[in-house]
């Protein structure tokens, strides 16, 4: 799995495209993981590319940068449309923080599949209230391969899969790291959840 396959018996094959999805909460090593397969590819000496929303300025405007300083170069860009030019001829392309695009990004990683590119998208799966985030949750519908992976819960040390706010806001979009958030298992999150605005609340009732 996730090998980087382009060379059949010494002779070239034709390149084939595929989408992979690595989802989960903060903190749970998306970045890392999808790190690791670009490095992969680039050590096969694979044309790649790594895009990450224009809006997404945490730690650097051009890296993209996991939470325990691994980086590695990308392009910022405001519209999903515009990989589909910048990607022109790559054997791979990584996406970065896919939850802060919209629904178009889905369209242009079947596109760049389709065109024979090996497309690997990492972000978050829910937000802070637990509902499905942006073209995530789509994304995982028509990929070929879907890892989620796991934080440790900061409460109880269970796994992670929730991503909890325990900044004021209520805007869906809060960049943030843990000045912002905790990893929590369901369990905490719920407990978290009943202390909170009437619709986070409502969104622990139901469970
Ligand atoms: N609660 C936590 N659970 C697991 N890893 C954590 C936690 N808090 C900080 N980390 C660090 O975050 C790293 C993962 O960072 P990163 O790949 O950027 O995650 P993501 O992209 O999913 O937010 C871990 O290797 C670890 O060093
Ligand atoms: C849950 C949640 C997160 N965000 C922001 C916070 C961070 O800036 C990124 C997630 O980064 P990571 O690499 O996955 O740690 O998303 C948000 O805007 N809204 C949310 O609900
Ligand atoms: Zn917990």
């Amino acid at each position: 799995m996730f090998i980087e396959p382009r060379v059949g018996n010494g002779r070239e094959v034709p390149r084939r495209g595929w989408i992979e999805v690595v989802c989960g909460s903060m903190f749970s090593g998306k970045t890392e993981e999808l790190i690791r397969r670009l490095n992969r590819a680039k050590i096969a000496r694979q044309q790649v590319e790594i895009f990450k929303p224009a809006l997404d300025t945490r730690y650097h405007e051009h890296d993209v940068v996991s939470h325990n300083a691994n980086s590695i170069r990308s392009t910022p860009v405001a519209l999903p449309q515009e990989m589909l030019l910048l990607a022109s001829g790559c054997d791979v392309v990584g996406v970065d923080e896919a939850q802060f695009f919209d629904e178009s990004l889905v369209d242009v990683c079947v596109q760049l599949a389709n065109r024979g590119t090996r497309v690997i998208v990492a972000g978050l799966d829910m937000d802070y209230m637990g509902k499905p985030f942006g073209p995530v949750p789509a994304l995982m519908a028509v990929a070929e391969y879907v890892t989620k992976v796991h934080a440790v819960c900061v409460r109880c040390g269970e796994i992670a899969s929730y991503s909890f706010r325990i900044a004021a806001s209520e805007d869906q979009i809060l960049l943030g790291e843990t000045d912002s958030y905790e990893a929590r298992c369901r369990h905490c999150f719920l407990e978290g959840m009943k202390g909170k605005s009437p619709e986070a609340a409502s969104v622990a009732a139901k469970h």
